[in-house]
């Protein structure tokens, strides 16, 4: 399991009715077997109100909040009774279907949301159009082929999907289909139907003993190669990225493709569609595979060139295939391929069950009330996967890793710019146990959001710094001590200024997700002193010049005071996002 987080929370949660039912509470888990165990943290930045997203036009935004600072959610395709329900209960929901392109990208600039399944087309068309104002795209379901990941992570907007709970629906399906293709049982079906009775035309093959390969082991191909096992066939399996050791473990060997492809008697697809598996199966592929080999897919029509499977069923290579996705779908009525009559098809039923269109539904909208309360999402695509212990441990680090970014920007002075930045995390844990992306994000976060107009967050953040020239570069230095805190500190060096902070927050920061007071957080927290920072910069004396930064009750850490007493110049105060202007960066 894996999480992320919106770093913002992009909506004015603040002014949400206090009747509203709170979706995210024990009821919600308790309701939901899925969503067991998985992490409820939620960013500390969402618990305090937010500025509104700088490229949030004022107008789009007034009328949609108009219902009571509720957010909204547009819901393209049909999604499971009880995942609506579960939407309702936080934002307004509209459920319009069917919707032209053109029709999606003028409601879409109006909604904080977007729930979609396999047949809505999010381009970055529909980024654009939604003009900064989308933050969550969900994708019902698991492939996001039909989300431009990019253009979303260019625009800040998290996607997540639901990736379990249509699972054993689509190998159901795909078993399924093997057997009705193996026995001929929608050709004979139909045959009857018209008043035909024609046994000896449909003789099938049997599947004991036959050798499948599983085309992808992820978890539908795990799932039907388990249930494949039970009718007696030989499973062997291609995954470049698959566990040897676990596909052992259910009695499958991972082969190379070749060996994959040229020995088996049936060949099921569980892959993504990426740019590399587009089209893997074709003319070349389909000439070293067994005469008479029948497929199943399951996965995605793009992955095979269906002008090539259509050649190779009439010229025999192929005795039959079923297919249940298609590279454009629908497909053209006088499609070849689907008119064929050694093809079954059904049109992209691999999740539709009853049970896996209420688990998607729920675990769909559960991952977009998450989202929209600023909420670590579980299920992100576009943003990195932290695991909900490193995020839970690391929650009291977040706020300030932000804070440092925003100070250290503040005490540069001109120059030529800042290309490098350089955060040092000093540890007694092992490199390899901390995980530091969300912190980084939160450096960057801090260093552009005031400066720029850039609406950063952890979807964006490397992308945001890439295209400033922005390195930033993460070092760690190993400390004695308990390897159980994740930090002792954390130190931003930007140009030449340094400003370091004990990266330790008071109890309060750490929430009730968050460390026990008992725990080694809190017993750090408790040794935590306001922190001094000492700019080293040319013309600036550090006797002079002596920053600190206030302790975090409130997530209010570091407002920036001269030893002076005099608040700084520019009257800068991170909680407040005093401004820094872009020129001290020299950036354009
Ligand atoms: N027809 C339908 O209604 C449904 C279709 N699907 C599709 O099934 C596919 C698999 O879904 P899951 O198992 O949940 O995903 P998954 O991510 O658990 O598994 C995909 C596996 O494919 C492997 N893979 C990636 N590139 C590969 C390559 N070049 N060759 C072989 N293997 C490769 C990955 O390593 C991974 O193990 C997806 O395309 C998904 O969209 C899933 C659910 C329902
Ligand atoms: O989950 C997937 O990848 C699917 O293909 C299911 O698509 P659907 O949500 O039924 O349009």
């Amino acid at each position: 399991m894996a999480l992320a987080t919106p770093l913002r929370h992009p909506l004015p949660v603040a002014a949400a009715p206090s009747t509203a039912p709170d979706p995210a509470g024990p009821s919600l888990t308790a309701r939901r077997a899925l969503s067991s165990g998985r992490g409820r943290l939620r960013s500390s930045l969402a618990a305090s109100p937010s500025p509104e997203p700088r490229r949030r036009p004022r107008s789009v935004t007034a009328a949609a909040s108009a219902a009571a600072g509720r957010p909204t959610v547009l819901v393209t395709e049909k999604l499971g009774p009880a995942g609506l329900d579960l939407l309702r209960a936080f934002p307004n929901v509209d459920c319009s279907y069917e919707l032209t392109a053109e029709e999606l990208r003028a409601k879409v600039s109006l909604v904080d949301a977007l729930v979609v399944r396999s047949g809505t087309r999010v381009t970055r068309g529909v980024f654009e159009a939604a003009r900064g104002r989308l933050r969550v795209v969900g994708r019902a379901g698991v492939g996001i082929d039909n989300v431009d990941l990019q253009a979303a992570t260019e625009a800040g907007c998290l996607v997540v999907n639901a990736p379990t709970a249509n699972t054993v629906a689509a190998a159901e399906h795909a078993i399924a289909l093997l057997a009705a293709m193996a026995r001929n049982v929608a050709q004979a079906d139909a045959s009857l139907k018209a008043g035909k009775w024609q046994r000896s035309k449909y003789v099938g093959v049997t599947l004991v003993g036959k050798v499948l390969a599983v085309m992808g082991f992820g978890k539908v191909g795990s799932e039907v190669a388990r249930r494949a096992k039970g009718l007696g066939m030989d499973i062997i399996a291609h995954d470049p990225y698959a566990s040897v050791d676990r596909a052992r473990a259910i009695g499958v060997d991972l082969v190379s493709f070749d060996e994959a492809i040229s020995t088996s008697d049936f060949i099921s697809l569980h892959m993504p569609l990426t740019p590399s598996t587009a089209k893997l199966f074709n003319d070349e592929t389909f000439a070293k595979m067994k005469k008479g080999v029948r497929i199943i897919n399951v996965a995605r029509g793009g992955v095979v060139d269906e002008d090539a499977l259509l050649r190779a069923l009439d010229n025999g290579t192929v005795a039959q295939a079923a297919l249940d996705v298609f590279t454009e779908e629908p497909p053209p009525r006088d499609s070849k391929l689907v008119q064929h009559e050694n093809v079954t098809v059904t049109p992209h039923l691999g999740a539709s069950t009853t049970e896996a269109q209420e688990g998607v539904a729920l675990e769909i909208a559960e991952a977009v009330i998450g989202a929209l309360r600023g909420d670590l999402a579980a299920t992100a695509v576009n943003a990195p996967m932290v695991p909900a212990v490193v995020l839970s441990e690391l929650s009291p680090y977040v706020v300030l890793a932000e804070k440092l970014g925003r100070l250290v920007v503040q005490l540069v002075t001109g120059g030529g710019g800042v290309k490098v930045v350089k955060v040092v995390y000093s540890s007694a844990r092992d490199p390899d146990d901390l995980d530091t992306r969300i912190l980084r994000a939160m450096v960057t976060k801090g260093i552009i959001e005031p400066i720029s107009s850039a609406f950063v967050n952890i979807v964006n953040a490397d992308y945001v710094a890439r295209q400033r020239g922005l390195q930033i570069i993460e070092e760690r230095i190993l400390l004695d001590g308990s390897p159980e805190i994740p930090l002792d500190s954390i130190q931003v060096h930007l140009a030449n200024v340094e400003s370091k902070f004990a990266g330790l927050l008071s109890r309060s920061t750490i929430g009730s997700d968050g460390p026990s007071p008992d725990s080694p957080h809190a017993a750090a927290a408790a040794r935590w002193r306001p922190p001094i920072s000492r700019p080293r910069r040319a013309g600036a004396s550090p006797s002079s010049r002596q920053l600190w930064g206030k302790g975090c009750a409130g997530h209010s850490a570091g407002r920036g005071h001269t030893t002076d007493g005099d608040v700084q110049p520019r009257g800068w105060c991170p909680a407040g996002g005093g401004p820094v202007q872009p020129e001290t960066l020299g950036w354009e």
